[in-house]
């Protein structure tokens, strides 16, 4: 063999150079070759022109928020988390100290924004019909355009309103994609049966939605060869761990399983319907109940949306060494409008939005949230011999065989009554097949109360399937995606879990991972998505074009590495 010229590219770099990996988001879309060292990240969305006399649709840019005032919980549980912090100690021994909201809202309603500039620049003047990703931004909200985010809490944004059908939703999701691969990454239509794509989709998911996903990517959008990956199973490959209890809050949904080996085990999963987004929220309303002086600022209003994302993402984070309150500055500068320069005043606020996720009661905010566990497949009709058969004809042939069996014994007379004969309702099948679990317990929470974090995280590892896996979980905590990077809140998360970790397992060390590999914890899944479609035995995954024309979802029921 002769080595390479160092013009020369090694074939598993030309090899990763046509495989595009997709994580799609309810807020970000990250898409890009598996030989990148980041992905291109945009607002995963698209505007489509109005026709005349359509009806008017946008989707919010933050989960939307019901009235405040009509929430009492939310107030008790505000106070309650800011008497917690009250009585936290600081690094140093310390008690914390508060500057009262009363006094920080009197400095804000005396600041006066400064102005900077007389403009803060000019809309986009749209060419065609479709706007996609970040541009969206500058587009003149008083245009006639619809706006669509295809995901939604973590999954595909299907709805009653318009726009909403599964179908809609996929045309939505082939213009955006398709517009990113030939415009970001020059491919064109022709050239995607080159090309392989790595698509993650969520750890709790609805199997027609993934039928549909890769319906879209090979037979529509057009690339040779596809497989799917679980989010999570992603993350433990990117992070380098062999096994994790997976948290990964992203833009509105809060997700936890237990990984092993590249399988996220069933029973532990859950998804909830809260992630930055919510905290976003109700930092906003902490920031307008300490007289927040950018009072015109609306959640109904992208780039005001926006700004208080940045607010949050700027100020809030967990570090109890901070007290008191603090001077802060930000820029309002968008089209059409003055560029101003606010200070304000913020105290505590800053720590109790993100410590939502420990005190859900917060998230009433953005109202009635869900708990999501894997569903069992009910069959599908495109598959003939689903899993269902396959479980049926596993019963019955274990039927025979045990009745075969009893025969002889009758035969032979030593049974001679029938107690002995189990009928077919007692033979439990899932103890040949342990990843088909007949029944799934729920997630428990007090009647109306939301699962926080913690909670999750401990009911989660509760679901392992033995001993062993449990002890490893709690050991080894992972935390991925954007909605949860603010300073200091692994350390809380720490010892949040450590007062509640039974007993039996408490003597193991607990690592919460934040920052694996010192990468952005948001693109750790796809980081791992790269990395595993890189490696020798990703071959048996990948699933061709002729074979998904031929075999359907029988294919991805066989091929996908995770229990369909
Ligand atoms: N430095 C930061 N500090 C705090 N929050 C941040 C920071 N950077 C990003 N975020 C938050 O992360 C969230 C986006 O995370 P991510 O991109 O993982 O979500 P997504 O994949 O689009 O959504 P989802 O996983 O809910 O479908 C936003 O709410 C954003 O404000």
């Amino acid at each position: 063999m002769t080595l390479g010229t160092p013009t020369e590219v090694p074939a598993e770099q030309v090899h990763a150079k046509s495989i595009i990996v997709i994580h799609p988001g309810s807020l970000n879309l990250r898409i890009g070759r598996a030989s990148d060292l980041n992905p291109l990240t945009t607002l995963h969305a698209i505007a489509r022109r109005r026709l005349p006399g359509g009806i008017q649709y946008r989707d919010s840019f933050l989960p939307e928020r019901v009235d405040p005032n009509l929430i009492q919980e939310l107030e008790e549980a505000r106070l309650a988390v800011s008497h917690t912090l009250q009585s936290c100690l600081q690094s140093d021994g310390r008690r914390r100290y508060a500057t009262p909201p009363q006094q920080i809202a009197a400095f804000n309603r005396r600041s006066q924004p400064e102005l900077v500039n007389n403009s803060g620049g000019e809309w986009i003047k749209p060419e065609g019909d479709v706007v996609i990703g970040n541009d969206i931004l500058r587009l003149d909200p008083k245009q006639d355009f619809n706006i669509h985010f295809p995901y939604k809490r973590g999954d595909l944004n299907v709805h009653s309103g318009s726009g909403g059908s599964l179908t809609a939703v996929m045309a939505d999701l082939e213009a955006i994609w398709s517009y990113i691969l030939e415009t970001n990454f020059q491919i064109s239509k022709k050239d995607l049966k080159f090309h392989k794509a790595v698509l993650i989709v969520p750890d709790v998911y609805n199997r027609t939605y993934l039928r549909e996903l890769m319906y879209l990517v090979i037979s529509k959008i057009g690339f040779g060869h596809c497989f799917l990956v679980q989010d999570h199973v992603a993350a433990t490959f990117g992070s380098g761990l062999s096994y994790a209890c997976v948290i990964d809050v992203g833009d509105q949904k809060t997700s936890v399983s237990c990984v092993e080996d590249g399988i996220c085990h069933q029973n532990t999963r859950v998804r909830l319907d809260y992630g930055g987004g919510d905290i976003t929220q109700i930092f906003f309303w902490l920031l307008q109940k300490c007289a927040f002086p950018y009072k015109e600022c609306r959640d109904k209003n992208k780039l005001d949306t926006m700004l208080l994302r940045k607010l949050k993402e700027d100020f809030c984070h967990v570090n109890l060494d901070i007290c008191g309150s603090q001077e802060k500055s930000f820029v309002l500068k968008q089209p059409d409008m003055p560029v101003y320069h606010f200070t304000i005043q913020v105290g505590d606020e800053c720590i109790i939005a993100p410590l939502s996720l420990f005190s859900p009661e917060l998230f009433a905010i953005t109202g009635t949230k869900l708990i999501h566990t894997q569903k069992i497949s009910t069959g599908d009709p495109e598959d003939p011999h689903d899993e269902i058969y396959l479980r049926d004809i596993r019963k019955k042939g274990m039927k025979e065989s045990l009745d075969t069996a009893n025969a002889d014994l009758l035969n032979d007379t030593y049974l001679d009554n029938q107690q002995n004969n189990p009928n077919e309702d007692d033979i439990v099948v899932d103890a040949m097949d342990p990843v088909v679990p007949t029944s799934i317990r729920e997630f428990v929470t007090n009647p109306g109360q939301i699962l926080g974090l913690d909670q999750a995280v401990l009911q989660s590892i509760d679901r392992c399937p033995n001993e062993e896996i449990k002890r490893k979980m709690y050991g080894c905590i992972l935390v991925v995606g954007g909605g949860m990077k603010f300073s200091g809140i692994g350390t809380w998360l720490q010892n949040r879990i450590s007062l509640q970790i039974p007993y039996l397992y408490r003597a193991e060390q607990l690592d919460i991972v934040t920052n694996p590999r010192d990468m952005d914890p948001s693109m750790v899944a796809w980081k791992g998505a790269c990395i595993m479609s890189c490696l020798e035995t990703a071959h048996e995954l990948w699933i061709n074009a002729e074979e998904w024309e031929k075999f359907g979802v029988r294919i991805l029921r066989e091929r996908a590495p995770f229990t369909w």
